[in-house]
């Protein structure tokens, strides 16, 4: 996503000016020049750059700059307050509640992913204990109603549409009481969509909205629509009473700009994201690990949080005490290999990680890796359990090999270059020590760090930003089960 590349720029942009022996006028303007270049590139709106600018500005002391030690950090706290304050309207959307009849309504052009973010909200609740239902109220896209159906039924979530009825508030009426009756406590309301800003549109919205009264009107809008956001979300907000924004796209070329623009537009938070078409594709969105993103600070809680949802805490130490043993067998590597492809793009990873970027990952790598990591593992699901559980790298014999690749499909030099990759990884947990490594509930010494350091290959640590980068990635991790966490998740990118 190009947000990443605007981070990426802002970065570079506060580098270059805490770099300057000087900091006088001319270097802050500069360094402010570029950070509003960079945010126009990414289509935020110019009079919200300029407002932006001019707050930063107003909000630093230049004679501060000049004599304190830390330039960048002034700068880059003012930076990261004025983004906050775009993204944050200053009071928080409506949150449904368990156990009432929370009725949301979704509003948004025609194709702007209204339909498929429906069922990721509804998708999202029902994990959350909620019981939710949707309403088709679309009756202006013949197929409107087969595709809300059509997901609805694969994410096992009640719905309610006609192909027969024409009047929208009529149906949307008759779903509401049904879902009332049936006790739903999040009936979701999806309504018409037209290619452009409309009055027929905005019409239907308003009758709709009278008819069932909604707790919440959210505003969905495609990510990638540049510059006519806030145009577009203003003549939402107009008509309807929008509660919220969630921004759709943001995996593909979008810029990401017009989620800020959509918030000043609508004085509504945004609340989610959506990533990708799949129903999982769909983050909450919180607005100060956004930014310090965008900073290049990373989301440590946000990358925690999702290392903890692929190996729950209970199997962390579990893999901890094995590695801790020595035993790194070819199972563990398969469970690693199965944990990074739960991490999802490697990308969205690394821009979590203070100082890092997505820009790391050169495009094409990340597929190819996975394409690499996958065929690894088809590999291994020839082989027999003692194979997988074994601690001698010798008992993979050439008949075995050669009998693993018939059975996989696969050529020999696939099973052998992934018998070698199985013995660098091993012979890297062995250095690394493991139990030495991490006490159990300490900090890890800097002596520890560096020896992790040196075992680590070159390559890697020079993809997690460099040495000190690395350094202050594990300090700040800090204690010994934030370590294990990171390394539970993480170890077979190695
Ligand atoms: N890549 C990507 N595609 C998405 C995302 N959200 C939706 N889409 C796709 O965008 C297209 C349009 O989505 P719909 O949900 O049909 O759009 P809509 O706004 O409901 O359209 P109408 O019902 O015609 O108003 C579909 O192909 C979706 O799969 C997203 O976050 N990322």
């Amino acid at each position: 996503m190009v947000l990443a590349e605007l981070g990426g720029s802002i970065s570079r942009a506060l580098t270059r000016m805490s770099s300057a022996t000087v900091v006088d006028e001319n270097v802050f303007r500069e360094c402010l020049n570029e950070i509003a270049r960079a945010l126009m590139q990414a289509d935020v709106r110019f009079k919200m750059v300029c407002d932006l600018q001019a707050n930063i500005k107003k909000s630093v002391n230049l004679e501060a700059l000049a004599t304190g030690t830390n330039k960048r950090r002034i700068i880059e706290t003012a930076v990261g307050k004025e983004l906050c304050k775009m993204l944050d309207p200053g009071k928080p959307a409506f949150v449904p509640k368990k156990g009432k009849p929370n009725v949301v309504m979704f509003v948004g052009l025609q194709g702007s992913g209204k339909t498929t973010t429906c069922t990721k909200y509804a998708h999202y609740h029902q994990r959350k204990g909620f019981k939710p239902s949707l309403v088709c109220a679309d009756t202006f896209r013949a197929g409107a109603f087969d595709q809300l159906k059509q997901n609805a039924t694969k994410a096992k979530i009640p719905f309610y549409g006609s192909y027969m009825e024409s009047d929208p508030v009529k149906i949307a009426v008759e779903g509401l009481e049904k879902f009332r009756q049936e006790k739903s406590d999040l009936i979701i309301i999806d309504t018409s969509g037209r290619h452009m800003q409309e009055a027929a549109l905005f019409e239907e919205m308003r009758q709709v909205a009278e008819a069932t009264k909604p707790d919440l009107v959210i505003f969905v809008m495609d990510g990638s629509i540049g510059q006519a956001a806030f145009d577009q979300a203003q003549a939402f907000k107009q008509s309807a009473a929008v509660g919220a924004v969630i921004i759709t796209k943001l995996d593909g070329h979008a810029k990401g700009g017009g989620a800020l623009s959509a918030v000043a537009a609508t004085k509504s938070p945004v609340i989610f994201i959506g990533t990708g078409e799949h129903i999982d594709e769909f983050d909450v969105f919180n607005v100060e690990p956004f930014v310090g993103r965008l900073l290049g600070r990373g989301d440590l809680p946000g990358l925690l949080d999702k290392m903890e949802s692929i190996v729950p805490a209970d199997q962390q130490s579990e893999l901890v005490a094995k590695l801790a043993e020595g035993a790194f067998t070819l199972r563990l590597m398969y469970e690693q290999f199965q944990n990074l492809l739960k991490m999802g793009p490697m990308g969205q990873i690394f821009s979590m990680l203070p100082g890092f970027s997505s820009e790391l990952m050169p495009k094409g790598q990340e597929k190819q890796s996975k394409e690499k990591i996958k065929r690894y593992m088809t590999i291994m699901d020839s082989m027999t359990a003692a194979e997988l559980d074994s601690k001698n790298p010798k008992l993979m014999t050439e008949s075995r090999i050669l009998r693993v690749a018939r059975g996989s499909g696969r050529q020999v030099k696939d099973v052998t270059d992934m018998l070698e990759e199985y013995k660098r990884l091993a012979k890297m947990w062995s250095k690394l020590n493991v139990s030495k490594l991490i006490p159990p509930n300490g900090k890890m010494s800097d002596q520890a760090i560096q020896k992790m350091l040196k075992a680590l290959p070159p390559q890697v640590v020079q993809q997690m930003g460099g040495k000190s980068a690395f350094e202050a990635l594990v300090k700040q991790m800090g204690g010994g089960k934030d370590m294990s966490k990171m390394l539970a998740a993480m170890k077979g990118g190695a």
